[in-house]
């Protein structure tokens, strides 16, 4: 009775649970079908125009919303950035991780992934073991529902056949829809695993001013530095660090580790999840079963089986997680160069060296490949032992595990009864029953036991990509600039928004003194890299090395002399030139370099030296890419002077850079008051306003009202003004929001819209490049620019920026190498009209006349450079230190460039006479009436 009861409850639960199912179903499908509805018509061109070029929306609370445009409709998508406080306080979770798989993992899952448990991705996972549990469950109603089938079957009940079948048919649905519903949530859960995990890292890795972790991750790659800290930098690997895949190289090719190995980990932690819950749920269920009938003997061989079984396996499992990172590793060197060929294809196409890339290419693809063919060699070995413990162990064990019992009863009986032939067939069914029951349960052990063997491997997988990821994020923390920058905070009150500022700064290749400052403790840094070219034999510390300042040359008598440098390099001799002794002295490009540039008062720097002197180092000085060797490393020496802290050995004189302070307008945004203009012209995505505008998004382009004004009337162009009117017209249109897009045909509009176009093309035009809008198709004309503009006009562009954003001093680094000199001459002639402050690097002489002072670097290893003021007349017609000493020959003698100067001062006086020539002839005139 209580067996019928129980059967008729788990009927109608079922029915009631197919209800159900169905019920969400069809409201499911409904539901879609009204969103359908309400949503908005196909996107005509010009919307779809509007949403290429805007990208996203900001609204005023900083939260972004993309727009991405999807089988003609516009989809929208709430952009959330990591906070800077939530990535600064998760930098401690990603310290000291020491290989430990579980402390990575949590790290990652709990501090990224998965932030809160009100998090979507929580409640994906919830609902995901929710459905986990309901497969159980049904599988549970399924069988009993085949016995009852088959029982009727045998008892040749017509009816309730029938009603079985119906049943079956009922339940079919929620359990086909179950499986779905399980494969989609775990491919949710991926996907919400990555967007999070990728999110964060974006954030990390696209770091504002001071961390610019991507850039001084490449930096921290091409020197091939060892990674600093975490997951990846144990140097003698653990056994755990070597299963793992750790290793303890610099993070490379950051591009790879973002791209493939997150979107791995996700993938590999969701697969996970759902692979491991189920058996493990079984194995318990089926052991807590089992040992109720096994007893304490059997229990206890049941346990000895798992133990074996374990030991076996782990002795013969490969380290799975070292072969999945170095198989990702290889992939992303292979994809690295693939790459490459596709960015410089011209360059190699010049070269014709397409069959040395296929060289280079065929090599980075042999090796991933032997490497994955060496993977599935180690597999076989390991899937045989797995399978021969699995299906062949097991199955001895379980015939053991039933014997125990039936040996140990027969035994038993055969001791103790009488063995009366009517009690034969009891117990021949009683044993059959046990034999039965246990061997499906045994069986269903075995399952659950080799699926968690199978994720067993997957986790070691997993290990593999953790560590990975981990490995980049701990990277990404430990090559940002984490010593605050004491200098401007201790020279705070001397920091001034219009001057740039060096004193007594050691300029070089950040070697292992910056290192050791950054992680505040030397002793963890390694030694640095055999390089570079310029190191010379060792200058002792206290011989400074200062320049010589021509305009004010107090530094004279400190100057170092060649006697000097021979008397270094015989104590270089004696000391057997040990490679040990090198110290961070060699890489000084430029020693105690000093000099000052105020905005707005004509001052204009020039930077020269041969090629790989240090000039494009002193760039990254200033501009904060790089620190001073000796900045900010001990306390101001007020009068410059060195000072002697704690009574102790002299300490070194600390440099002092001085960088302009963003420039604050009405509205507290800032934009920054020193721009560079890199050797390398840069293209970024986007359309040709985007060229222009870069770095600022269209959404901050519509906000700027600074930088664009017309020249000589600041703030009277109104580009709030414009942007209001274009937004009043949105919203008579009735499409407006307080984020409107502008396309290009807006920018063509009437009104403000087209003085907004016109003082576009008046930059443009100041570059000589006012023909590309028209030649290109419009300002929103998407094209891969870096194939479309040819060199020249590439590097007339980045002028564009410049005459764009109006910053206070730029830093122009060879930027016009490929313009032809006239042009290159009219566009030093436009920012100096617009007040902005020069700083070159240039070899070119001709350059010199648009500045009032010029830097030489001499590049002789001592680290000399002078300052002196720039006369067209008194450059130097030779010399060694002479100004353009070296380059001359190539870009003309210093007599020519005298004589050009002479020339053209000529024709400067001869337009005056021309004037007074029109004078005398008007009173010629008036007398001859
Ligand atoms: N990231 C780096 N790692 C190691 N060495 C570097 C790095 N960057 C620059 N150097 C070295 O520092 C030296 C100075 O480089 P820099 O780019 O400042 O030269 P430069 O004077 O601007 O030369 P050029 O006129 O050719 O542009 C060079 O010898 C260069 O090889």
């Amino acid at each position: 009775m209580a067996v019928l009861s129980t059967l008729r409850r788990s009927q109608a639960n079922t029915a009631s649970i197919a209800l159900l199912v169905l019920v969400l179903l069809l409201t499911r499908s409904r539901l879609s079908t009204l969103r359908n509805a309400w949503r908005r018509p196909q996107l005509s061109s010009a919307e779809l125009n509007q949403v290429l070029q805007q990208v996203y929306v900001q609204a005023k609370d900083g939260s972004k919303t993309l727009l991405v445009p999807y089988s003609d409709r516009l989809n929208k998508f709430g952009l959330k950035e990591t906070p800077n406080e939530e990535i600064e306080k998760n930098a401690q979770y990603f310290q000291n991780l020491d290989n430990n798989f579980t402390k990575t993992l949590s790290a990652l899952l709990f501090r990224i992934a998965i932030p809160s448990i009100k998090s979507k991705e929580a409640l994906t996972l919830i609902l995901h073991s929710f459905f986990l549990v309901m497969r159980t469950a049904l599988s549970i109603v399924v069988a009993r529902l085949d016995g009852r089938i088959v029982r009727d079957l045998v008892r040749a009940d017509a009816k309730a056949f029938a009603r079985g079948l119906v049943l079956w048919f009922a339940l079919a649905i929620p359990s086909t829809y179950t499986n779905v519903m399980l494969k989609h949530l775990q491919s949710t859960l991926a996907i919400r695993l990555r967007t999070r995990l990728t999110a964060f890292i974006h954030t990390l890795y696209l770091s504002k001013y001071p961390h610019l972790r991507y850039y001084r991750i490449q930096q921290q790659q091409q020197q091939g530095r060892p990674a600093a800290t975490g997951a990846s930098s144990s140097s003698a690997p653990s056994s755990d660090a070597e299963e793992a895949g750790t290793t303890s190289e610099a993070v490379q090719g950051a591009d790879q580790y973002i791209t493939a190995d997150v979107e791995a980990w996700a993938e590999a932690v969701s697969g996970l999840y759902g692979n491991i819950m189920k058996p493990s749920l079984d194995l318990v269920l089926f052991t807590s079963q089992l040992s109720r009938s096994l007893g304490f003997r059997g229990t206890v061989l049941l346990f000895g089986t798992y133990w074996a079984t374990v030991r076996i396996l782990k002795a013969a499992t490969p380290a799975f997680g070292a072969m999945a990172a170095a198989e990702a590793r290889l992939e992303g060197e292979w994809r690295n160069g693939v790459g490459r060929v596709g960015r410089e294809s011209e360059e190699v196409a010049f070269y014709n060296g397409g069959q040395r890339e296929r060289g280079i290419l065929g090599n980075a693809y042999m090796k991933l490949i032997r490497h994955v063919n060496n993977v599935y060699k180690v597999r076989i070995a390991y899937e045989w032992t797995e399978d021969y413990v699995i299906k062949y162990l097991w199955s001895a064990a379980g015939y053991g595990l039933i014997a125990v019992p039936l040996l140990i009863t027969r035994s038993h009986q055969s001791s103790s009864s009488s063995s009366p032939s009517s009690s034969a067939t009891h117990d021949i069914s009683l044993r059959t029953e046990t034999y039965i029951s246990n061997r499906r349960l045994l069986l269903s052990l075995a399952d659950a036991g080799g699926r968690l063997m199978y994720a067993y491997k997957d986790i070691l997988e997993l290990k593999g990509v953790t560590s990975r990821v981990a490995g980049l994020i701990t990277e990404l923390y430990a090559v940002g600039y984490h010593s605050p920058d004491e200098t401007d905070e201790k020279v705070e009150g001397e920091q001034e928004q219009d001057v740039i500022e060096l004193r007594n700064v050691d300029v070089g290749v950040p070697g292992s003194r910056q290192q050791a400052v950054t992680a505040g403790t030397r002793e963890q840094r390694p030694p640095p890299p055999p390089q570079p070219p310029l190191a010379l034999p060792r200058l002792p510390r206290d011989r400074t090395m200062s320049g010589v300042s021509v305009a004010s040359s107090q530094r004279d008598s400190q100057m170092f002399t060649l006697e000097d440098m021979e008397e270094d390099i015989e104590d270089y001799d004696s000391n057997g030139g040990e490679a040990e002794d090198l110290s961070p002295e060699e890489y000084i490009l430029v020693r105690d370099l000093t000099f000052r540039l105020k905005a707005g008062e004509g001052e204009h720097l020039m930077i020269t030296g041969s090629n790989g002197v240090g000039k494009t180092a002193v760039a990254r000085v200033l501009a904060g890419l790089w620190k001073g060797l000796n900045e900010g490393s001990s306390v101001l020496a007020s009068d410059s002077s060195r000072v002697n802290v704690g009574g102790g050995e002299e300490e070194e004189e600390e440099g002092v850079v001085i960088r302009p302070r963003d420039i604050k307008d009405g509205k507290n945004r800032s934009r920054k008051a020193l721009m560079v203009v890199p050797q390398r012209a840069y293209m970024p995505a986007g359309s040709l306003l985007d060229q222009v505008i870069y770095p600022d998004s269209y959404a901050q382009f519509l906000e700027r009202d600074v930088g664009v004004e017309r020249r000589g009337d600041a703030g009277e162009f109104g580009w709030k003004e414009a942007q209001q009117q274009v937004n009043n017209e949105d919203n008579e249109k009735g499409r407006g929001k307080e984020n409107v897009v502008i396309s290009s045909s807006d920018l063509k509009g009437s009104g403000k819209g087209k003085e907004k176009e016109s003082t576009l093309r008046e930059i443009l035009e100041s570059v000589y490049l006012a023909y590309l809008p028209e030649r290109e198709g419009g300002w929103g004309t998407r094209k891969e620019w870096r194939d479309v503009l040819s060199g020249g006009e590439k590097q007339r562009m980045a002028m564009a920026r410049v005459f764009y954003r109006r910053p206070k001093f730029v830093i122009l680094d060879e930027c016009t190498s490929a313009v032809s000199s006239d042009v290159e001459g009219r566009m030093y002639e436009h920012a100096k009209k617009l007040g902005i402050t020069l700083i070159t690097i240039s070899l070119r002489p001709s350059l010199a006349k648009y500045h009032t002072q010029l830097l030489t670097i001499h590049g002789d290893g001592t680290g000399k450079w002078t300052l002196e003021d720039v006369n067209p007349f008194n450059i130097p017609d030779s010399g060694h230190h002479g100004p353009f000493s070296g380059q001359l020959s190539r870009s003309g003698t210093a007599t020519e460039l005298k004589e050009i100067a002479l020339l053209e001062k000529k024709i400067k006086e001869a337009e005056k006479w021309e004037e007074r020539v029109k004078e005398l002839d008007g009173l010629l005139r008036v007398q001859e009436l």
